[in-house]
């Protein structure tokens, strides 16, 4: 009797217990796929694909294909966590990382990105093109390997030699339609690889203690604080010409020139103020302005080509 009792009093707690537990490790999933990253990087992608020559190919396979390349890009932020464990461990922005903090093991990590890899690459071979599957997987070792394993223990250029693999996915995106390079969506990856620096050292001067610590070279680290506001600078000037090519070689119409070039006074006049008017807050004020001008910059691409007459 008065085990029913326990067993009936009990089942509840073990019930509540599991599925808190399962909603922590999806938690931690989530977090070392580097999410919210990833999202955008789909997003980008999407934007490649659509803007892409049409051939008819219908919307579930264009699904299929996106959520491949999200995978193998997830993937690769699983592999940089568990290669950048100690470093992460270090920072005080990362070191409640579920492996840098040891809720997540090693082999528990990469056996999770071995199967959304396996599984993103598969899905892009059955239903894009064995080109995109391939050039996805080039994107993954570039970040995950090239990057993260050397570069960013190597150079203050890091990030703009691997800052090539985030910009990759808007030429994936197109190439899962036509299975062919093009010209054109190079000038979208162009976009995003001028846009990484500045979005990057933004962040890297506020964090710039943190990297100190943890010996990563980066720019505000091995050169000054102020060179780097130069350069913050100089790549947001890049970044506004790149930005006017699609619109010079037809791609896009004028809808998109106008949202670009307010975007990129607006980047621009933050670059200037942290340059020379700095306040504590700025260098995160311009790295968070950058993701929401790259998220933007995208919408209106799409919008223009697909909304507009
Ligand atoms: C080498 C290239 C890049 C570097 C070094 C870099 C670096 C970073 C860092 C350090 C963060 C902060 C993450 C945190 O708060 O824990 C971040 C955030 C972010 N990055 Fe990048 N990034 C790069 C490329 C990209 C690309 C290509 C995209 C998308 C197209 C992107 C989108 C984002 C987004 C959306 C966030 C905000 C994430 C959040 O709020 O959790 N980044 N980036
Ligand atoms: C297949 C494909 C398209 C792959 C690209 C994958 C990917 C997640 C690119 C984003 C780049 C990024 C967030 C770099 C930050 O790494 P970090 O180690 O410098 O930053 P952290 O200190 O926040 O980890």
């Amino acid at each position: 009797m008065a085990l029913t009792i326990n067993k009936k009093a009990m089942q509840p707690v073990y019930s509540a217990s599991l599925l808190t537990k399962s909603y922590h490790l999806i938690q931690d999933y989530l977090a070392i796929s580097k999410f919210k990253v990833v999202a955008m990087l789909v997003l980008t992608a999407w934007v490649g694909l659509a803007l892409a020559p049409d051939v008819g190919r219908g919307v579930g396979v264009q699904f299929i294909s996106l959520l491949g390349i999200g995978l193998l890009s997830a993937a690769a932020a699983v592999i940089n966590h568990v290669v950048d464990s100690e470093i992460d461990s270090k920072m005080a922005r990362t070191r409640h990382r579920p492996v840098a903090k040891g809720r997540l093991s090693k082999l528990h990590a990469l056996s999770f990105a071995t199967v959304i890899g396996v599984a993103g690459f598969i899905m892009l071979m059955l239903l894009a093109n064995t080109l995109t599957a391939i050039l996805t997987l080039f994107a993954l070792v570039g970040y995950a390997f090239i990057y993260t394993s050397f570069l960013k223990r190597a150079t203050p250029q890091n990030i703009v030699i691997g800052g090539l693999a985030g910009a990759m996915p808007p030429l994936l995106g197109w190439v899962s339609e036509t299975n062919q390079m093009a010209a054109a969506p190079w000038l979208l990856v162009m976009i995003i690889f001028t846009w990484t620096p500045p979005h990057f050292w933004a962040l890297a001067i506020a964090r710039k203690s943190d990297y100190e610590r943890a010996k990563i070279p980066m720019l505000p680290v091995t050169h000054s604080i102020d060179f780097c506001k130069t350069c913050v600078l100089a790549y947001s000037v890049l970044l506004a010409i790149v930005c006017v090519f699609p619109y010079l070689i037809g791609m896009s119409g004028l809808i998109y020139l106008s949202g670009a070039c307010l975007l990129n006074i607006v980047f621009i006049y933050k670059a200037i103020n942290l340059k020379f008017a700095a306040k504590e807050d700025t260098a995160m004020d311009l790295f968070r302005f950058s993701i929401i001008h790259l998220m933007i910059l995208f919408i209106i691409l799409f919008i223009d080509k697909w909304l507009v007459i």
